[in-house]
């Protein structure tokens, strides 16, 4: 499997195809093309100087005679971890805070809105190893930690949303671990927080051992921008949770993540896009970027050989809209920043036309799952 090395589909298809193949391939790819955002320039020479990618995207919704367009941008970052797994836990965070307060000063020149950082954005994805310290000690208050007063800080600053996945250590129920994703309004307040609500035990995933399935439900934010939610990393893979944010309202779900190549690759063009087209929703799927290494080796107990690292965290951070186009995604190998514009009426325009909403029989679904759950319910299987 390819790492840091291969740069993206996008990419390769570009360099390979001739053009009227690769129009028709990502018009099947990808559904109807997305327009280039014209950024300022300084922003790119920003993010040159910076190195990271600066990519804009824009979706376009009909024009209708009573509701003027909702017109909305997102900014998703993508990052690597700048200092090795073992440097001091504090030195990691401000080099992190540092990273990130960079990037959102471009994203603030590109007119982003709402923006939205990878999984456990303060620290290197630790939950393969078992080993508690220092790990832990990346966990703070979702209410004023360090983490949530810089980021509060941003959002007064460029008059932003901001969607801050982190550990959270919750002292006010038993200092117990979640991971969790802070909500901050663009006027700085705390508007809540929603935490991951499927845990995975797959590959060197071992989150469980560090914390829970979330107990906070499917909350929507309302926010200057429109109605968002927080679908964290494997709750992806549950179709379930996707469509409760839904239910709920949400007009764009974020999907921060921490995946890796070899694991999910294959699967992650397909389910952020899959969610957003049955849920006539926008969705942004983001991925940190790069190998992280751990000082002590560790195993699964799946039969592979101790190891010190995940695998390769393959980025290609990617917006998906209602219709079931979607962006281009950022490399696998690049840090990166994704301007996306939206015009949220796309969402109830795709709504009128598929009706996904009033053909969903959710009733039906909700009796037979309530039954199917029944400790003594047997499948309906039909027999010879
Ligand atoms: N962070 C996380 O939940 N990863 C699990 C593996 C996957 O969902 O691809």
């Amino acid at each position: 499997m390819a790492g840091a090395e291969w740069e993206s589909l996008e990419q390769c298809l570009e360099k390979n195809l001739p053009l009227a193949d690769l129009r028709e391939v990502k018009r099947i790819l990808y559904g109807k093309e997305t327009r280039e955002l014209h950024l300022p320039s300084g922003a790119f020479e920003a993010a040159s100087k910076g190195d990271f990618e600066l990519r804009g995207y824009g979706f376009e919704a009909a024009e209708e005679q009573q509701r003027r367009p909702r017109i909305v941008r997102v900014g998703l970052v993508q990052n690597r971890t700048p200092l090795p797994a073992d440097t001091p836990v504090v030195k990691q965070v401000t080099a992190l805070h540092r990273r990130i307060e960079a990037i959102t000063e471009v994203a603030a020149t590109c007119g982003v809105n709402i923006i939205c950082f990878q999984e456990a954005w303060t620290m290197p994805f630790a939950f393969c190893t078992r080993e508690r310290l220092p790990w832990t000690e990346f966990a703070e208050s979702a209410e004023d930690g360090p983490t949530i007063r810089f980021c509060q800080e941003l959002a007064r600053k460029h008059d932003m949303v901001v969607v801050s996945p982190i550990l959270e250590r919750d002292a006010e129920h038993g200092d117990v671990l979640w991971n969790t994703a802070v909500v901050i309004s663009n006027s700085g307040a705390i508007l809540g927080k929603t935490r991951k609500n499927h845990i995975p035990r797959v590959g060197d995933f071992n989150e469980s051992t560090y914390y829970m399935e979330g107990n906070l439900g499917h909350p929507v934010f309302q926010t200057q921008f429109g109605r968002i939610a927080v679908n964290i990393c494997y709750g992806r893979h549950h179709p379930l949770n996707w469509l409760m944010y839904s239910v709920n309202g949400a007009e764009i779900i974020f999907n921060p993540s921490a995946t890796v190549g070899a694991l999910s690759e294959s699967l992650w063009p397909i389910e952020a896009r899959n969610a957003a087209i049955a849920n006539h929703c926008f969705t942004c799927a983001i991925n940190r970027v790069g190998e992280e290494r751990f000082p002590n080796e560790f195993t699964s107990g799946d039969g592979k050989k101790a190891h010190r690292d995940f695998g390769y965290f393959y980025g290609s951070s990617y917006v998906a809209a209602p219709d079931g186009s979607r962006t281009p995604g950022l490399s696998r190998n690049q840090d990166g920043l994704l301007v996306t514009e939206l015009d949220l009426n796309l969402c109830r325009q795709v709504n009128d036309i598929w009706g996904f909403k009033m053909t969903g029989r959710y009733e039906m679904y909700a009796q037979e799952l309530a039954e199917a759950v029944k400790p003594n319910y047997s499948p309906n299987i039909v027999k010879e």
